[in-house]
This record gives C-alpha cells, structure tokens and sequence, in this order.
C-alpha cells in the first residue's frame, strides 16, 4: 500500500506516492486517463529499458514509447526537438498525459518537453534513481543544458503526480546510488539537522532499513521548501537553498564537458569546497568542515577534483549560476552543519581558495 505526501501548490497541488512496486497505482492512474479519453506516452532510457522492461511493459503496456539513450549528453536541445516530434507523432492532445520514467535526466528532458508540448500538458515523474526519487522528480523544475552552460533553458512545470517505487533501486548501479547520496547528504547540511546526525553515525546504502524513510523525509524536506518559494523568487533563502553545493557542482560538471563526473559527484565536491568557503566566512570549524568530507567519502563520494581543473574555466562557468543578480554571484553557505543561507557580496579570493581547496588549479 503506497504512502502518500501533498506538495501543496494551490492549482497544481500534486500527491507524491511512496511504496514498493507500485504497478497497479500507475496502471489504475493509465487505466482512468485513457478511460477518459486521454492518450499517454511513455518516455525513458535505454539502461531502464533494458535494466526494467518487463515492469515497464506491464504498467504502459502498448503506450507509445521513447527510449532515450542514457547520460547527461541526452539533456540537449536536440533530444528535446526528438521528444517533442514523439509526443506529436503520438498524437498526444491537450488532454494527454507524458510519463517520465528514469533517472534525472529524463525527467528533466521530459518535463520540458511536456511544459512545451502544445503550450503544456500533464506529466508524471516515475523516478527510477535515487537522485530522482529524492530531488529531481519533486518540485517541477525541468530544462536541458545549453552549450553555454548547465540547465541553462527550461521551464517550472510542476508534475501531476509522482510514484516513488523504492524497488527501482534493485538495479542501479552503485556509482548512481552513490550519486544521488550527495543530494540527501546535501539536504542533511542544507536544512535537517538529524538526517545530517544519522548519516553520520551510520552510511546509508541501498540495503539500509532506513532508505525508503530517508527517501520520504527529503521529499518532504523538497516539498517544504517548493511550496514556500516555487519559482526561486525569495531575495533570500528560500529554494535557492537546494543549490547548497551546485554553484561549485555545476562549474565542475560544464568544465569537464559533462564526461567526467555525475551530477552528484559534482555536487559532492562542491559540498566539500561550500564547506570551505563557509569555514572562510567564520560560520564552520575546520573540525566540521572535515566533518563534511568524512560523510562525503563515507558514501563512496568524491571530495576533491581527481584532476585539476582551470581555475578561469570554473569561474567562467559559474558567472553563468542562475544565482547571479546584477553580475554579482550569490553562494549558499553552510551556518552550521544543518542549516544554509544565501550570501552576496562573498570575497572572489575567497571563491577562488575554495575551489583550490578542493583541487582546483
Ligand atoms: N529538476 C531537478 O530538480 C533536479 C534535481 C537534481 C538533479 N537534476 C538533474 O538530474 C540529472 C541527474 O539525474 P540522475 O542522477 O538520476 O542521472 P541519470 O538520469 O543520468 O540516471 C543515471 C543512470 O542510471 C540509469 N538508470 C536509471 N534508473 C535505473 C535503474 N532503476 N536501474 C538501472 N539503471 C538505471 C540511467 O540509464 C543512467 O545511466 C542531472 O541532469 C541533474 O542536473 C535535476
Ligand atoms: O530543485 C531545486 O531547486 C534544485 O536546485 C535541486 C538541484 O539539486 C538540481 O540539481 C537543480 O536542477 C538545479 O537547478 P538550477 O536552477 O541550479 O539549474
Ligand atoms: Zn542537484
């Protein structure tokens, strides 16, 4: 039986359902869109495709299908001109459902296309990653990379349910669970205190009894914050404070092409250098900001850069985080260890001996 937690967004208010499986909910919620009329279409990857198609197969049965090919690459303008050309040549209507099903990328691909797909119809975010089930697919934030830079177009599309099924996890590779760990890691430091506690007493691992509990609690965590600032409009705080670590994490990722570290890797590592420049502001110990780094390598995570990385290249990059007002960038930082802010004003030289800290050139 699924559990479920409200995002409460006024109209686009949306339930997010937690539990194992969860076959017969989505094929119920198919089941009473195609009853009344609408069409639905299916869009994934080809590692879930291969990994899960027979769980695939029995919740959309014959629904049109698109299977991407896996990997940060897949996030493109391009990929989203072929999605878009697929929900049309599927004859998808206004009254017509899209279901993302995978990890980050094709949610986020996905979710653009349905925000744009006929000046918008309704999707679903199965989420099959950990990264996906506690951050992606909560709180309607979708896009694709421009060759400028990361996330760069997009659009605030908020999804018409989302369906956990925590069972998903079964075949992800453990690099990829590693890599969704350092949102929950990053949720820990950026807002709850005792999730920071337990993941420090003990790594979570996909065999842990309290995954599917911590999966929850960052979805609620995700959920709290979305309802207070859906759009990222707060002059501080607010959403902005689930980019603890990506302002770092994303220069990482554009300045190595995308090639060389996953998302969370990235965003590990940029954990580790917002550790620094919050321990360069006086707001963290060096003893915490070690603190940091165990947690981080306790879950099979990167704390430094495995090679070294241009200095200019990383600042370039992050001149382009969304962050940015005025020309100026904004940082979030660590208070303590469970609690972030945004800050302006923040020295460069501060910036620059952060990103050194953790191995850049
Ligand atoms: N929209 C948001 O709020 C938000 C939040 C965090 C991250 N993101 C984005 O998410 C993306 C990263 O997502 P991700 O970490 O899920 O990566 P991903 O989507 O690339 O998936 C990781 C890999 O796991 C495979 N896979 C997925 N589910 C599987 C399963 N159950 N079994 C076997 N293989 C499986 C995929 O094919 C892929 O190879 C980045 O582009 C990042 O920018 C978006
Ligand atoms: O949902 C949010 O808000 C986040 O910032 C979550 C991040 O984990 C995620 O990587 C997001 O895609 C970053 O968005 P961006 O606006 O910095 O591109
Ligand atoms: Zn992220």
């Amino acid at each position: 039986m699924a559990e479920s937690l409200t995002v409460q967004l006024q109209e686009r208010s949306y339930e997010l359902h937690f539990g194992v499986d969860l076959t017969t909910d989505v094929q119920a919620r198919v089941a009473a869109l195609t009853a009344g009329g609408g069409r639905v279409a299916v869009v994934t990857d080809r590692h879930l495709a291969e990994a899960q198609g027979a769980r695939l197969a029995a919740m959309f049965g014959a629904a049109p299908q698109i299977v991407l090919e896996p990997g940060e690459e897949t996030k493109s303008l391009a990929e989203l001109g072929r999605v878009l050309e697929f929900l049309a040549t599927a004859q998808l209507d206004r009254g017509s459902t899209v279901f993302a099903v995978g990890g980050g990328v094709v949610g986020d691909l996905a979710g653009f296309a349905a925000a744009a797909y006929l000046r918008g119809v309704a999707f679903v975010q199965i989420p099959t990653t950990l990264l996906a089930m506690v951050d992606s697919s909560v709180g309607g934030k979708t896009g694709v990379n421009l060759a400028a830079g990361k996330n760069l177009a997009g659009a605030f599309h908020q999804p018409a349910a989302v369906y956990v099924a925590t069972d998903f996890l079964a075949t992800l590779p453990t690099r990829e669970f590693a890599a969704g760990m350092a949102e929950v890691i990053k949720y820990g430091l950026l807002g709850d205190a005792e999730l920071w506690r337990q993941l420090e007493r003990e790594p979570l691992t996909v065999q842990s009894p309290a995954l599917a509990a911590t999966i929850r609690r960052c979805c609620a965590l995700k959920a709290k914050i979305v309802e207070a600032d859906e759009r990222e409009l707060a002059r501080e705080g607010g959403r902005a404070l689930l980019n603890l670590g990506h302002t770092f994490g994303h220069a990482i990722e554009q300045a190595t092409a995308y090639g060389t570290y996953l998302h969370g890797e990235a965003v590990a590592i940029g954990l580790c250098a917002a550790a620094r420049l919050s321990q360069r502001l006086g707001y963290l110990t060096a003893a915490e900001t070690g603190r940091v780094d165990a947690v981080v390598a306790a879950h099979g995570l990167p704390v430094k850069l495995r090679e070294s990385l241009p200095m200019a290249d990383l600042l370039a990059a992050m001149a382009r985080d969304k962050k940015v007002r005025g020309g100026l960038p904004r940082f979030v930082v660590m208070k303590t260890l469970g609690e972030a802010a945004t800050q302006g004003g923040i020295a460069p030289a501060f910036v620059e001996a952060a990103f050194r800290e953790v191995g850049a050139a």
